[in-house]
């Protein structure tokens, strides 16, 4: 845990190094606020001529000052120094495997893509180093799109800091559990949970356990909210309490560290002498999350037919198009399947959309016959076909239809409006499934003149 201590205990000149309180606020974008020292939040107002503890008040805006208030987001921090204090000489450094759209580096075959995982290398790599880009969609620059990776992990950031000024991230861990250490608090995961951090915030990522693996959507966008849910009404789907915003925590630490900024798709660093996690207390709607994917809700067909995979949107960034999302993200959890008379798997579909897809664990229902597997990849580019496998669609076409319980299965999509770009790596590497391609290939012919009636063969 380096040298935090639980709260608040003696540093140097007898003040607290820290206090790490844990625990988080339960809601969705609520307007939150948090001390972790008495009275460090003014009360009534956001800049007070001196603010208690000789803290600095510094604005963290999420949104355009003027957006509607449905979108407007910002938070105030209360911190030891402001981000402008710990402003080191950045200087570009390697981005490795990171890319940021546009980031046009390989040929896009029209073709459906499959990676296996992405193996957990030896060597140490902190989260920064262990982004491998897979795709990239829209334009950072243009605040459209997303960048899809997956992060390999297995060391901690160490007096190494890092926030994202080109999208907010969400983190969809698939193997090994992380802590968050953000400016706004601590965050745990794991696989069947995610976490959301704001462009902007400042994190360190510590490993908790053995290495880590998982997805991470950059969403370059309009932030993640909860999607409409319409005729559903009030209830069901991700509901706003089970989402989790931690209370604050803060260091008051010297020791030389570097801050890394992600910005117009450069890495950048720059040699700083304190931890930036220094935020006291904090109020406003702006800030990370998490959610257990568990939690969540489903509706679906309850007689019959398949319903298209909005019913299980997460969390949605939406475009300035009504209903055409930036990013969704999807979930395909456990559930009942019940629909008379129905082929229960995906169907086979075009989408205008593009499908990126992974899996958390168990089996996706429209691979059955291997080579999605847990930890791997799929991508159906805008306009390519796609849908069950040859033997997911023998076995949904030909099983006697009782309700049926998908069980310990957790795939998800990052479904965007924009076509994908494949990076350089994940066009040349060797965990792309070169014979995924041809799958549709193996679906047989069932037609029969002779046979009108549809009873299974
Ligand atoms: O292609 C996929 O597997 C994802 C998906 C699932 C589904 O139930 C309906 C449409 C869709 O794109
Ligand atoms: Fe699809």
């Amino acid at each position: 845990m380096n040298d935090q201590h639980s709260s608040p205990d003696a540093g140097r000149a007898g003040r607290p190094e820290s206090a790490i309180q844990r625990g988080y606020m339960s809601g969705f974008g609520n307007g939150f606020e948090t001390e972790a020292l008495p009275g460090a939040l003014p009360l009534g107002r956001n800049s007070p001529q001196k603010c208690a503890y000789g803290l600095y008040a510094e604005q963290l805006s999420g949104s355009p000052f003027t957006a509607p208030r449905t979108t407007n987001e910002r938070s105030w921090l209360y911190r030891i120094r402001p981000t402008v204090a710990h402003w080191g000489e950045f200087r570009q450094v390697d981005i490795g495997l990171w890319r940021t759209a546009p980031a046009v580096e390989a040929e896009v075959p029209i073709a459906p893509m499959r990676w296996d995982p992405l193996p957990i290398p030896d060597k140490e790599m902190s989260f920064v180093e262990g982004i491998h880009t897979i795709t990239t969609a829209g334009d950072a620059g243009a605040q459209a799109g997303m960048g899809a990776h997956v992060y390999l992990v297995t060391r901690s950031m160490a007096d190494e800091y890092f926030y994202n000024a080109d999208g907010e991230m969400l983190f969809v861990p698939q193997q090994g559990n992380l802590r968050l250490w953000t400016e706004f608090g601590i965050i745990d995961i794991g696989p069947g949970e995610i976490a959301v951090i704001p462009r902007g915030v400042k994190i360190r990522v510590e490993l908790r356990g053995g290495p880590a693996r998982g997805y991470l959507c950059e969403n370059y966008g309009g932030a993640f909210t909860l999607p409409e849910r319409g005729p559903i009404g009030a209830n069901c789907l991700a509901n706003p309490r089970d989402f989790l915003t931690p209370v604050a925590a803060y260091e008051d630490r010297e020791a030389a560290s570097t801050m890394y900024v992600k910005w117009g798709g450069s890495l950048w660093a720059a040699d700083i002498d304190r931890s930036p996690l220094d935020v006291v207390a904090w109020h406003g709607n702006y800030a990370p999350y998490k959610y257990d994917l568990r939690r969540y809700s489903p509706v679906g067909p309850v007689l019959y037919d398949h319903a298209d995979p909005s019913i299980f949107t997460v969390l949605t960034s939406p475009s300035e198009t009504p209903g055409t999302a930036n990013v969704d993200f999807v979930i395909f959890p456990d559930r009942w399947l019940v629909a008379e008379n129905t082929f229960r798997p995906p169907w086979y579909h075009m989408n205008v959309m593009s499908e990126f897809m992974g899996l958390v664990y168990g089996v996706y229902d429209a691979k059955t016959g291997g080579g999605f597997v847990p930890g791997g990849i799929s991508l159906h580019n805008t306009m390519l076909p796609h849908g069950p496998d040859v033997d997911a669609f023998e076995r949904a076409s030909n099983v006697e239809l009782k309700p049926h319980r998908l069980e310990g299965t957790l795939a998800f999509m990052f479904e965007t409006r924009f076509p994908q770009k494949v990076s350089a790596f994940a066009a040349g590497t060797e965990a792309l499934q070169k014979d995924y391609r041809a799958y549709g290939r193996k679906l047989k012919i069932h037609f029969d003149p002779q046979r009108p009636c549809a009873a299974p063969s």
